[in-house]
């Protein structure tokens, strides 16, 4: 699904306006009959009832005055209060506050922070007359919000989301909550925290970024009748991963009668050392549960008979050199083992010795085929971010947000507050080869973008996956659907969707706490309820 940043949603109204005729004031139309469409749907009907309606400068608050003249059809009794002067409205706004003010609907003007102060004594005068309050209605900003939310309009916002305004009555924004930065879901300021969010077209990228869902709440998208081939041909640069697209890209999964395990690629996994054998055993099971055909683990001599016993499926290379980490002496045999595989995993549990780090800058550079690269491999490149060689194949990153911290020189936390410009800023490391290059930032939502600038955000997941282990099970399902033939790109966005599906399944099940373990097993019916559905 493809999601539109500010910009590019302007780009494809004017497309609807100009090539296809469309007056702008009929999607203005559209759009405010449609959000009461859904506030119908959602919330009842609203006869006899009134509603509260906060109109800012832009089309936004054009939107709130259709909303509340439709409602005023339906026989509510819409209240509006303007955080501008009304005179200030421009275009589409300025027709339908004519409509208005014919219609003698009554408004008030907010625009100073102590007339804020008016509202709940304005308030207590329409509940004396008997009738319930419906909805409020935040049309404030939308996409045009620009800067940080600033006196009497964060004020607005702040009294709205008391927690006893109007007695709680469901606060429904109209196309984004106000004060929340559409593009990246960064909050300017302060922000309405709605119950439901209308939005017009498309969903936004804001709607999905780390922790914006507790602002928007239940999303709804409105056809607002932008005609569907400007949005088919338009060059969108943020997707989102849906149960559809993840269906698409798999639906070559089903075997056939006669496969066998040659044609369904050999994974290579090079993981694991003392203490940390358990992450390479997991991504083995991330890659076998996900239908690898053969999965070979490279590991350290000494614990090579702890991986034959937990993961007796995988064949295994003990390295006669490595004891407790797998060392640059073994690479020669490593580079053997790469021959003839279809994908390779480097990094879970490696640990960061100087000899480990030397074969992996040298694995970076010549191993031919995709290449996973997480964990300690991760934290190995970016301790050495000035001598990256150029890699000899594609290559997919996996960070959370505390590996991307060492690579890039942010904080976590302002990893997590920026997360759309810090994996941009992590590709850009490893961009500029003639390889493929994905990089993945995990966490709530992952985001997924490749060297030419696209990003998807993942859906799937949920926090019952924060725990150890999680990240090795999903290298292991990203090689392997790689070994299944689908291309590199698809593999990390299906396979994070997958792994957070297979979550899903379990949280539904046991609730938090459940294990890595768990959730590979549980991948093979992920997979065929995909390919069933
Ligand atoms: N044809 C169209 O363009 C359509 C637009 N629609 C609506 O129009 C919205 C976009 O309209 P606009 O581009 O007018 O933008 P907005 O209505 O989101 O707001 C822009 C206005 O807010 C001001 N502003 C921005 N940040 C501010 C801040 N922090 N403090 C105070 N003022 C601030 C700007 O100077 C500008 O006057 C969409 O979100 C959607 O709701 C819909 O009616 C559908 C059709
Ligand atoms: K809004």
């Amino acid at each position: 699904m493809k999601l539109p940043t500010s910009s590019e949603m302007k780009g494809l109204d004017t497309s609807a306006i100009e090539e296809f005729n469309i007056p702008s004031i009929v999607l203005m139309e559209n759009a405010g009959l449609g959000t009461v469409k859904m506030m119908e749907k959602q919330c009842g009907p609203c006869k006899d009832t009134f509603a509260l309606i906060f109109v800012g400068p832009g089309n936004n608050g054009g939107d709130g005055l259709v909303i509340g003249r439709h409602l005023h059809q339906r026989g509510c009794k819409p209240v509006f209060f303007f955080l501008v002067n009304p005179d200030s409205l421009k275009g589409d706004a300025a027709v339908n506050l004519k409509i208005i003010k014919k219609l003698r609907l009554p408004f008030h003007v907010i625009d100073t922070p102590s007339r804020v102060e008016t509202i709940p004594i304005l308030l207590k005068q329409f509940e004396s007359r008997g009738l319930p309050c419906y909805a409020i209605i935040d049309a404030i900003f939308g996409i045009g919000l620009t800067r940080k939310v600033e006196s009497h309009f964060a004020d607005t916002i702040n009294l709205i989301n008391r927690k006893n305004f109007a007695h709680r009555s469901p606060v429904i924004s109209v196309d984004t909550p106000s004060g929340m930065d559409a593009d990246t879901g960064k909050v300017l300021g302060t922000c309405i925290r709605a119950n439901y969010t209308a939005t017009y077209c498309c969903a936004k990228p804001g709607h999905f970024i780390h922790g914006s869902a507790s602002w928007t709440g239940k999303l709804e998208i409105i056809d607002i009748g932008i005609p569907p081939e400007t949005i088919y041909n338009a060059d969108i640069r943020t997707e989102l991963t849906t149960r559809e697209s993840c269906r698409k890209i798999t639906c070559n999964l089903n075997r056939k009668k006669a496969s066998h395990k040659g044609i369904h690629g050999h994974l290579l996994i090079i993981a694991g050392s003392s203490g940390k054998t358990g992450a390479a055993v997991l991504a083995a099971k991330g890659g076998l549960r996900a239908g690898a055909g053969l999965v070979t683990l490279c590991v350290p001599h000494k614990l090579n008979s702890i991986f034959e016993a937990t993961v007796v499926e995988a064949m295994t290379i003990p390295l006669p050199n490595s004891t407790d980490y797998i060392l640059h002496d073994d690479i020669d045999l490593i580079i053997d083992a790469v021959q003839g595989k279809k994908a390779v995993v480097l990094g879970p549990g490696l640990g960061t010795d100087p000899s480990t780090a030397k074969l992996v800058m040298q694995l970076y550079s010549s191993v031919p085929c995709p290449m996973i690269i997480d964990a300690d491999a991760f934290n190995i490149l970016a301790a050495n971010k000035e001598e990256i060689p150029l890699p000899a194949g594609p290559r997919i990153f996996t960070p959370h947000p505390g590996e991307l911290s060492r690579l890039i020189g942010k904080t976590a936390d302002d990893i997590q507050n920026n997360r759309l410009e810090a994996t941009a800023e992590g590709c850009d490391v490893f961009s500029g080869s003639d390889h493929e290059t994905i990089f993945m930032l995990k966490g709530a939502g992952t985001l997924i973008t490749s060297g030419d600038g696209k990003t998807v955000i993942n859906t799937s997941g949920n926090p019952g996956m924060a725990t150890g282990g999680m990240g090795d099970v999903l290298t292991g399902i990203i090689g392997a659907l790689i070994c299944q033939g689908v291309s590199v790109r698809n593999s990390a966005i299906a396979g994070v969707f997958l792994h957070g599906c297979a979550g899903d399944c379990l949280y539904e099940k046991k609730g938090a706490g459940y294990t890595a373990s768990e959730l590979a097993d549980a991948v093979p019916v992920t997979i065929k309820k995909f390919l069933n559905d």
